[in-house]
């Protein structure tokens, strides 16, 4: 269903006046693609979607669609809260061209686990488009356990993971071993990215990927490929630029980075987030630049 590789969940940039910059998400869009992107996210976490007001969210997944359509390329798009019926009339309302809604596990509400399995079910069944279930315990307050996101996997509708439960952990290994035929897992933490893909993940949803998206892409594939040796080689470099991609909340080292290689015009982020640091942003630069010349 979702193609292996690496999909870029994009930021959604602010001009001065704080509006969404829509020639620059499709700039972004543009260049993620044509650097070797398997795909895009629009309205993840990467995105400030919780900042964005109706006709906002509207725009940026108006600019992502034409986009991926002029690419030939798969969208994905972030959905999902703790109210299971309000998730599922946004996801029915769906343009039916989106590859799939990554829909992440209800937070705050702290449900049981077969609260969690009723969720997905009800999704499943009223979305037009199959589920990428976003399972990250220290955003949602609520840890799965690998059978509990197997028993969600077996549901209809219910296409892949976006695994980002910050380790490489018994439950991680124990999912990537039992997942069935068919099921993708993405590596949703950027610094565990390399592992998980040695231990099998189809690809990544990974923010750090705005910047090199091509050694990005080309990590899933020497992985994939069994070139075990350059694909540890890559895991490690982009693990240090992904560690300083994420030395302060995400997206704001990001879009800091975006700006000072002008591919944004302001690394604006809205509350509750704050602009980088100029000592993360330099730090990161830092990294930008030695794997440029790698
Ligand atoms: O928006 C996303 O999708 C991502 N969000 C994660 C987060 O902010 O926790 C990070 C990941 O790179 C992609």
């Amino acid at each position: 269903m979702l193609p292996s590789g690496v999909l870029v969940p994009l930021v959604t940039p602010f001009t001065p006046d704080d509006r969404v910059d829509r020639d620059a998400v499709a700039r972004l869009a543009h260049e993620a693609l044509t650097d070797g992107a398997a795909g895009l996210v629009a309205l993840g976490t990467t995105a400030e979607a919780a900042t964005l007001d109706t006709a906002e969210r509207a725009a940026v997944l108006d600019v992502c669609r034409s986009v991926a359509r002029e690419h030939n390329a798969p969208l994905v798009v972030g959905a999902g809260s703790n109210d299971t019926a309000a998730t599922a009339r946004a996801l029915a309302a769906l343009p039916s061209d989106i590859a799939a809604a990554l829909v992440v596990v209800p937070p705050f509400t702290r449900p049981s686990v077969d609260g969690v399995v009723a969720h997905f079910r009800a999704l499943g069944a009223a979305s037009p488009v199959p589920l990428v279930v976003y399972n990250v315990p220290y955003r949602t307050g609520l840890t799965l356990d690998a059978g509990t996101v197997l028993r969600v996997a077996a549901l209809p509708g219910v296409a892949a993971t976006k695994h980002s439960v910050g380790a490489v952990d018994p439950d991680t290994v124990a999912l990537l071993a039992r997942r069935p035929a068919g099921f993708g897992v993405y590596a949703g933490d950027d610094i565990l990215a390399s592992p998980l893909l040695a231990l099998g993940a189809d690809g990544g949803i990974l923010a750090s990927a705005h910047v090199h998206t091509g050694r990005f892409a080309d990590l899933v594939s020497a992985w994939h490929n069994g070139e075990v040796d350059r694909a540890r080689a890559i895991g490690h470099r982009l693990a240090a630029l992904s560690a300083a991609l994420f030395a302060e909340p995400n997206p704001v080292v990001v879009k800091a980075v975006l700006h000072a290689q002008s591919r944004i015009g302001t690394p604006a982020v809205r509350l509750p987030l704050l602009p980088a640091s100029p000592a993360a942003t330099a730090t990161a630069m830092v990294h930008v630049d030695r794997l440029a010349q790698d």
